[in-house]
C-alpha cells in the first residue's frame, strides 16, 4: 500500500516548535492578564502618574456616535459569602469526623430508614434537641455540621426545622449533601401527610 494521502502515517515535523508552543498555551491566559507579558501591572490600580486610564483620550471626545454605541451590559457577579473557617473545622476536617464517627445521626442503633414527618422535624430545633432538616427528602441531623458549614452558622441555621431544598439550592446546588451528610442521616421525609 503506497498510497501518499494516507495521513496514518504522515511525517510529523517540528516537534521541537510544537512544544514550544502547547507549553505556551497549556495554562490560558485569564481575563486580561497576559500570563507571557512580563511587565508589572497593577489591576485597576492606578498608579500615580498613570493618568491615561482616567481621562478620555482626545479621539474618544471627539467621537459624535460614542453616545449612540450600543451599551453592553454587564451582570455583577453575585458576591461570595464564604466565612473563614476556624482551626479543626475545615471541610477536609469534616471528611475525617465523617469517617470516624459513625453515628453523628444520634441514632444509637435506630435505623435510618424510618419515615418521619415535617411535624417532628420542627420539633428538632435547638442543640438540646438537635438540629434536623430536610434536603432532598431527607432528613438530617445538621447539628454537628454546624460550624463546619463554609457558609458560616447563620445561614445553615436558616434550614433548621423545616425542608431547606430551595435555600440550599439558591446558593450551591452543586454540594453533594448526600454525601457529605451521610452519617448525619436520620431518616426519610414522610411526605403522606
Ligand atoms: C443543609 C446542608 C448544607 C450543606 C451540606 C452545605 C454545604 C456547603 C458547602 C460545601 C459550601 C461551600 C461551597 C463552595 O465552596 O462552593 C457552602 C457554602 C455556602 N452555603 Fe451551604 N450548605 C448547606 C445548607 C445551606 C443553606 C440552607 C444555606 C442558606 C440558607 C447555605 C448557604 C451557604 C452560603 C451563603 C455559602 C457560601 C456561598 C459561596 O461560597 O458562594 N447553605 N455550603
Amino acid at each position: 500500500m503506497d498510497n501518499n494521502d494516507d495521513f496514518t502515517f504522515c511525517k510529523v515535523t517540528g516537534p521541537a516548535n510544537v512544544e514550544v508552543f502547547e507549553a505556551r498555551k497549556i495554562v490560558p491566559d485569564v481575563g486580561n492578564i497576559d500570563l507571557n507579558d512580563e511587565t508589572e501591572k497593577t489591576s485597576g490600580v492606578l498608579s500615580k502618574n498613570d493618568v491615561s486610564a482616567s481621562q478620555p483620550s482626545k479621539d474618544e471626545e471627539k467621537a459624535p456616535n460614542a453616545s449612540q454605541e450600543p451599551k453592553t451590559v454587564v451582570k455583577k457577579p453575585v458576591p461570595r459569602a464564604k466565612v473563614p473557617f476556624e482551626k479543626g473545622y475545615s471541610q477536609m476536617d469534616w471528611l475525617k469526623i465523617t469517617r470516624t464517627h459513625p453515628d453523628l445521626a444520634g441514632l444509637k442503633g435506630q435505623s435510618n430508614k424510618r419515615l418521619i414527618s415535617l411535624k417532628e422535624v420542627k420539633l428538632h430545633k435547638t442543640e438540646e434537641d438537635s438540629m434536623w432538616t430536610v434536603l432532598n427528602g431527607r432528613v438530617y441531623n445538621i447539628t454537628p455540621y454546624m460550624k463546619f458549614h463554609p457558609g458560616g452558622v447563620d445561614f445553615l441555621m436558616k434550614a433548621v426545622g423545616k425542608d431547606c431544598t430551595a435555600l440550599f439550592n439558591k446558593y450551591h446546588a452543586w454540594v453533594n449533601a448526600d454525601f457529605m451528610l451521610e452519617k448525619c442521616l436520620v431518616g426519610i421525609l414522610d411526605d403522606s401527610q
